[in-house]
């Protein structure tokens, strides 16, 4: 069993005295079932074996929801919601659903949008503020991107708690990924170094679904849904020609969670090629005498390569990094497509072969209904958490429920595909190809 090590206390701004507004949905006389209380705990690992040990070393969660009584006094608090980071499915209802909670359900009237990721925190970018309410959010669930934009760069952090103390900001939402988790984290420690009362919540995006202590990740099942009809097209496109081979490039910079599930969600793929699994083309054992053998006997192939696979394959150069930070991938895509082309043209087997690289496309739709469903429940319980004074923490979906993870368990770790475990030999199942393609 894993033995999850963390605290998962959550911090608070104080003590929470208001009487919530959701309390008049409650029929008087009757037991109080909506509220959580700050007992309710749901637990990390739910796979427990006999050892008293193990049992003793098991952590558990807040849960997420609204509790009785609130932190802040709605009638005088301002809220913010950024988002940062890539685009993903969601974020338009993930801040559709954050500002009717606020406005509707707490009569928190003053909210507002940071335009540009962290950029709009600085004034030297200029951007304006917008002014969210249920008429600038109505609709925008039916689009996609995000009604505030979004950008990759790291800010002052100083600077950006400037903004939000002359501001006068009680919550600050941050919508994004792996990257905004480090950011935000940032910002609530200079929050606490400078005494304030400010709220800092995040709600995990990304595509790749490779945010630690989450289960799932918005986006992820409308990109799953996406990718399948590029997998379908691939598909189309090979059986119609003869040797025909269709290779598609899935986002997934360091996780193979959406190539993986996609193959299994579509099932044409004959090859999986993912960052969590080392590849070799050459050789009697390589990936591209594998992909001869099944043209030689099917006439037809699939291959699916999420982004961040096969980086050793390429030339030690030095690394490149985003404007975030991130590293800068060399492109596994169009490096198949040659090295595939070079190996059926030297052993003279004619091949057609198509490259679908549907990334942006698929990033930057709108959410699918689960996922509209989805974002509604973290919206929703983002807010509950903030109202209560909670700060520092995560929105996550862990066992089936929403939850509570502090910002230092979350932080600077990332979840991957494990190579032994059900999701991966599953796609070995599925596809019967091998496990490592080394000589
Ligand atoms: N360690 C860090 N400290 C401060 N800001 C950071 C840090 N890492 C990332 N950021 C900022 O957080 C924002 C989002 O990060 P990015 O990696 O682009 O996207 P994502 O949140 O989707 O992973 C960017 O503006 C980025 O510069
Ligand atoms: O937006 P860019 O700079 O092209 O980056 C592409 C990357 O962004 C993503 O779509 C999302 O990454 P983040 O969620 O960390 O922002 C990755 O799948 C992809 O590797
Ligand atoms: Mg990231």
């Amino acid at each position: 069993m894993k033995n999850f090590d963390f605290c998962t206390d959550i911090p608070t701004l104080g003590e929470a005295k208001i009487i919530s507004p959701l309390k008049k949905h409650t029929k008087p006389g009757e037991p109080e079932k909506r509220f959580i209380s700050d007992d309710a705990r749901v637990i990390v690992d739910v796979q427990i074996n006999r050892l008293e040990s193990d049992l003793k070393k098991n952590s558990s969660f807040d849960q997420a929801g609204p509790r009785e009584k609130i932190y802040f006094d709605p009638s005088k608090l301002k809220c913010a919601i950024v988002t940062c980071g890539g685009l993903c499915p969601g974020l338009n209802d993930i801040i559709r659903s954050i500002v009717l909670e606020l406005y509707h359900i707490y009569n928190v009237k003053t909210i507002y949008g940071i335009k540009h990721g962290l950029q709009g925190f600085i004034p030297d970018f200029q951007h304006d503020v917008m002014n969210l309410n249920p008429d600038s959010v109505s609709g925008i669930q039916n689009t996609g991107g995000s009604i505030l934009g979004s950008s990759r760069g790291t800010q002052d952090i100083g600077m950006i708690v400037d903004c939000l103390e002359r501001m006068t900001i009680g919550i600050l939402f941050m919508v994004g990924g792996d990257g905004t988790l480090m950011a935000s984290k940032r910002i609530v420690e200079e929050i606490e170094q400078r005494n304030l009362k400010i709220s800092v919540i995040g709600i995990p995006k990304t595509i790749d679904n490779d945010i630690y202590l989450v289960s799932r990740s918005f986006g992820f099942d409308t990109a799953v849904d996406v990718a399948t009809l590029a997998i379908k097209g691939a598909h189309n496109e090979a059986i119609a020609y003869p040797n025909g081979i269709g290779l598609v490039k899935l986002m997934g910079r360091h996780s193979g969670f959406l190539a993986a599930t996609a193959a299994l969600a579509q099932q044409d793929a004959n090859f999986v090629l993912i960052p969590e699994v080392d590849i070799s083309l050459d050789g009697k054992n390589g990936f591209l005498q594998a992909l001869e053998n099944r043209i030689l006997h099917r006439k037809h192939a699939v291959v699916i390569v999420a982004e961040g696979a096969g980086q050793k394959l390429f030339d030690k150069q030095q690394k490149k990094f985003d404007p975030s930070g991130n590293i800068v991938l060399q492109d596994i895509g169009l490096f198949l497509k040659e090295k595939i082309s070079q190996w059926f043209k030297a052993k003279n087997i004619p091949i057609s072969l198509k490259y679908i690289d549907p990334s942006y496309i698929i990033r930057s739709l709108p959410a699918n209904a689960n996922d509209s469903v989805f974002c509604g429940f973290l919206g929703r319980d983002a807010v509950h958490a903030g109202m209560a004074g909670k700060t520092k923490l995560l929105i996550s979906f862990w066992n089936n429920h929403y939850v509570h993870v502090p910002m230092d368990a979350a932080s600077g770790k990332r979840k991957n595909l494990d190579p032994q475990g059900k999701l991966w030999q599953s796609i070995l199942e599925a596809t019967g190809q091998d496990t490592f393609f080394t000589d």
